[in-house]
């Protein structure tokens, strides 16, 4: 629903919508087949939670560096003094004739174990009203009328995620902010204007995301590169503290169920782990820490920028070299076994593969892949339509771009096939909501290779997925997490499996049970699955989609 103060005379030309009812825009196509597969009513309960973010933030103790008891003790002091400085800021604002208070947090262990280990959940209060300060807005300016600041989209999201204002995300700003000065925080929607320009000529539309402090003046604002230039101090939504920078190091923010996912595959310490995509780096950091620093995570991304910040994180978290950041190309990292006898390797462990490898400038070392059947585990966590991160206000993806998402996922498979060897698990995620990436995936893969056995992916936290893909057997064997409410009719009830106020997430395992070159049949079927590898290299595809987790 806009807001009243729509279109006035002499005055920017901004429509505000209100949160939480503000469903964000999504391509026809798309609609249509999320409508079918989820019902109209639950995939417009899904849209609606898309542009909040969960009640609570979910922390991950680098159990490597601290001691999990002592870290959440950390975490409920400092959460609880950013809430008395926000309330603070808001008694002031309160004594201008507006009221606001939170009661204080009471971050908790997760109480399942493993993550009981080392999971800090923080629940937050949570509140819709609109800020003290939206009472005195009005496009046209008067003495009541509060400074306003329009940040970027993406920045708008990061605050409701419980993050500050960086300079670099603000869009426009009114005339007249100083240090010190209390401003209203709108998000743009669609840029129309232009970037820098002045609040009165700001156009566009925008929803009210909070309020907060000026740390800088108005020309640092919009014109500075870099550096924090507001205080959030009241949100819209859930009141989540600026996590960013708090412990490095010893503390990781992630999502409850990519948290999950490590705990799910569960390497033991001296495995041989192989991500084939691994940046920016959350679930490949925790199996390296569940590992304690013992064995190899061979992580690999084709993108050189985010392994060498993936290096830089695996240093800060002490967790090099057992972590080990690699650029690579995982639709095609299998190398033949002829090469191994040409080389003279001592043995085509991965370990050795490593220590054989040369080095190149950036002191990464130089690997064209690893030989069939090698790793112990293989964690694939490929580019998604990511349809299922929250808080969302732009679905950007297409119903026509999810069947390019499946085809380059497909890409993936064999080659994870290939390099774990019999025995070994192999786990499987995604961040969509989109069931061809999800249940449909875990059929094809099933389907495909029949040396994959679907076994339960535990703890479980998550709901059975749904559709007809897999059998009933089957979809309870998987977790799937959705957004607003869980993945049935009429939701979950409280405290129900699925009842999790989380971002959408799906998880598979499978164990291989032979050799992908045995069995009567099993030659012709690794000819195939060749077919499919040497059929790679084609065009856009060979690329990928380009989602929100691809390169850029
Ligand atoms: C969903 S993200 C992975 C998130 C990661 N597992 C984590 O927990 O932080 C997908 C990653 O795959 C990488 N990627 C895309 N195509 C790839 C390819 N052909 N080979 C290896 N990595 C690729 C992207 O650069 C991106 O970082």
């Amino acid at each position: 629903m806009p807001s009243p103060h729509a279109s006035h005379k002499n005055a920017p030309s901004v429509t505000i919508y209100n949160l939480p009812d503000y469903l964000p825009p999504v391509d026809e196509e798309l609609h249509s087949r999320m409508m079918k597969h989820y019902g109209e009513e639950h995939w417009n309960r899904m849209r609606r939670a898309l542009s909040t973010s969960p009640s609570h933030s979910c922390l991950r103790v680098n159990t490597m560096k601290a001691d999990t008891q002592s870290v959440l003790e950390e975490v409920t002091t400092y959460v609880n003094n950013h809430r008395k400085q926000s309330t603070c800021t808001e008694e002031k604002t309160a004594r201008d004739g507006e009221q606001a208070s939170y009661p204080p947090s009471k971050p908790y262990l997760h109480p399942i174990p493993p993550l009981s280990s080392d999971t800090i959940i923080i629940p937050h209060a949570s509140s819709f009203k609109p800020p003290p300060l939206f009472n005195h807005f009005s496009p046209v300016p008067n003495k009541l009328n509060p400074f306003i600041v329009v940040v970027d989209r993406l920045c708008g999201e990061a605050v409701l995620r419980g993050a500050d204002v960086f300079v670099r995300g603000v869009w426009s700003a009114s005339a007249g902010i100083a240090s010190g000065s209390r401003v209203l925080l709108l998000m743009d929607l669609h840029r129309h204007s232009q970037r820098g320009c002045l609040y009165a000529d700001y156009q566009g539309e925008a929803i009210c995301i909070g309020q907060g402090v000026a740390l800088v003046p108005r020309a640092e604002l919009v014109t500075a590169t870099h550096g924090l230039g507001i205080r959030v101090t009241h949100r819209m939504g859930p009141q989540a503290p600026p996590l960013n920078g708090f412990l490095p190091g010893r503390l990781f923010p992630q999502n409850l169920p990519s948290l999950l996912v490590g705990h799910v595959l569960a390497p033991l310490p001296g495995s041989t782990v192989i991500d084939l995509c691994a940046c920016p780096g959350g679930k490949a950091t925790h199996l390296a820490t569940l590992m304690r620093g013992e064995g190899v995570v061979v992580a690999c991304d084709r993108s050189r920028k985010k392994i060498k910040a993936l290096q830089a994180l695996g240093e800060r978290m002490g967790l090099l070299p057992c972590l080990c950041p690699l650029v690579l190309d995982t639709t095609h990292p299998v190398l033949p076994p002829s090469l191994r006898d040409r080389r003279h390797l001592p043995s085509s462990h991965p370990v050795a593969v490593l220590a054989a490898a040369a080095e190149n400038t950036d002191g990464l070392p130089l690997v064209p892949g690893f030989y069939p059947e090698t790793f112990d585990h293989v964690l694939l966590d490929p580019p998604c339509s990511a349809l299922g991160l929250r808080p969302r206000f732009s679905l950007p993806v297409r119903g026509q771009d999810l069947d390019a998402f499946v085809a380059f996922q497909r890409k993936f498979w064999w080659a994870a096939v290939f390099l774990l060897r019999v025995g070994g698990s192999m786990t499987y995620s995604t961040c969509t909501l989109n069931p061809q990436e999800n249940e449909d995936m875990v059929r094809y893969a099933l389907d495909t290779y029949s040396i994959l056995q679907l076994v339960p992916a535990e703890p479980r936290l998550g709901a059975p997925g749904g559709g007809k893909a897999l059998s009933d057997e089957e979809r309870g064997k998987v977790q799937l997490f959705l957004p607003g409410g869980g993945g049935r009719e009429g939701g979950w009830e409280e405290g129900e499996e699925g009842d999790l106020d989380v971002s959408g997430f799906f998880v598979a395992k499978f164990v291989k049970v032979a050799s992908v070159f045995e069995g009567k049949d099993g030659e012709a079927k690794g000819t195939a699955w060749q077919d499919e590898r040497n059929d790679r290299d084609s065009g856009w595809k060979r690329r990928g989609p380009q989602g929100e987790e691809e390169e850029g």
